[in-house]
């Protein structure tokens, strides 16, 4: 079946260029086309890697969506406004929901997102550890998959350096592809901060056990987390200046000038998560601390002493 990829994100062009290097015509939409088609390269996004042949670049979103099988690659808190705009072009195929994190707006995630725009559409969820520079470097990656009867689909979608695993439970596999991003902005600020290594660690623990809280209360899978789109995601995310989640924790910590124009999908997502939390009763004090330091209530000092004051309990 023929795929695209609409959004031409890092993220977008990385899937494409790789799904294109197996011969198959692949289009990649992108709202402003720039000198894409012209110099074969994502200048603005993902600079240095050439487009194979069987890449086709357009700005018609109606030739883009005749494939069976379209990737979703547009950053999470633009996808609702994205799918139901779009809704009468999308609905009925297979939507492979690209992004990472949950809806301010509503609580949702990509998944449940899907189904309210495009109630015929056949929702799927692909994430996991795989940096856009990595994928179009060629560089070996392992995500997961979760559809409902996924094995065309895995095999659609694999190609010789991403290596697709199938799962069946998209509330886990969304949920630690969202959270890991909230957990990677709070290691980035204890490593900017000068917290130390030790630290580091124990707060990628504490988020891990966070994130399984939060995707347990959804009706997640209980080893869903522990797979690449939890364990694995956090692993490479909060370790990495690559990640942007990351890098931006970083410069909050050290009080350098924040990154701008990057999209930085925890931001929203601690906000999301911790309004959800609230709601629920559930205890996810890392997600707060990230929110209460992004909107200056607490310094990271105080967010940290915070963090290590809480009632002691057992692990
Ligand atoms: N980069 C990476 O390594 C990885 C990213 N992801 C996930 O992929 C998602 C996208 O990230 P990434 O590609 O890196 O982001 P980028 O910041 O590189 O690009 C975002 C892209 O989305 C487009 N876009 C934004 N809003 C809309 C909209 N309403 N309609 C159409 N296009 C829109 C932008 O278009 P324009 O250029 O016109 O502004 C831009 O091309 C995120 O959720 C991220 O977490 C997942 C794994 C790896
Ligand atoms: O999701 C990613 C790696 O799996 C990319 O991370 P950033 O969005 O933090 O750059």
């Amino acid at each position: 079946m023929s795929v695209s990829v609409l959004g031409a994100g890092a993220f977008g062009t990385a899937l494409a260029i790789s799904l294109a290097r197996t011969g198959q015509p692949v289009t990649l939409w992108a709202r402003d086309l720039g000198d894409m088609a012209k110099t074969r390269e994502n200048t603005r996004r993902l600079a240095g890697f050439t487009f194979p042949d069987s890449l086709i670049v357009t700005d018609d979103l109606s030739l883009a969506t005749q494939a069976g099988i379209i990737l979703v690659a547009v950053p999470m808190q633009s996808l609702a406004g994205f799918l139901t705009e779009n809704a009468g072009q999308l609905n009925g195929k297979t939507l492979v929901a690209c992004c990472k994190g949950i809806d301010l707006k509503s609580g949702l995630g990509p998944a449940e997102i899907i189904r309210r725009a495009c109630p015929d559409a056949t929702p799927a969820i692909l994430s996991g550890p795989s940096f856009a520079v990595d994928i179009a470097a060629g560089l070996p990656t392992a995500l997961t998959l979760a559809v409902k009867d996924g094995h065309a689909l895995q095999a659609a979608l694999s190609t010789p350096n991403i290596r697709l695993y199938r799962s069946a439970d998209l509330v886990g596999v969304e949920i630690g592809g969202a959270l890991k991003n909230v957990v990677a902005i709070a290691c980035g600020i204890t490593v900017g901060a000068g917290l130390g290594e030790s630290a580091h660690a124990a707060l990628m623990t504490r988020g891990f056990a966070e994130m399984q809280r939060f995707a347990l209360s959804r009706g997640a899978r209980p080893d869903t987390l522990s797979g690449l789109s939890g364990f694995g995601d956090l692993a490479l995310t909060c370790s990495s200046e690559k990640s942007r989640n990351f890098a931006f924790g970083l410069a909050l910590g050290r009080g350098d000038p924040l990154p701008e124009g990057t999209t930085v999908e925890g931001k929203a997502t601690a906000k999301a998560v911790s309004n959800l939390a609230q709601k629920l009763g559930l205890d996810m004090p890392i997600a707060e601390m990230v929110v209460a330091v992004l909107e200056k209530h607490l310094t990271v000092k105080e967010a940290a002493e915070m963090l290590l004051t809480r009632p002691l309990k057992e692990e």
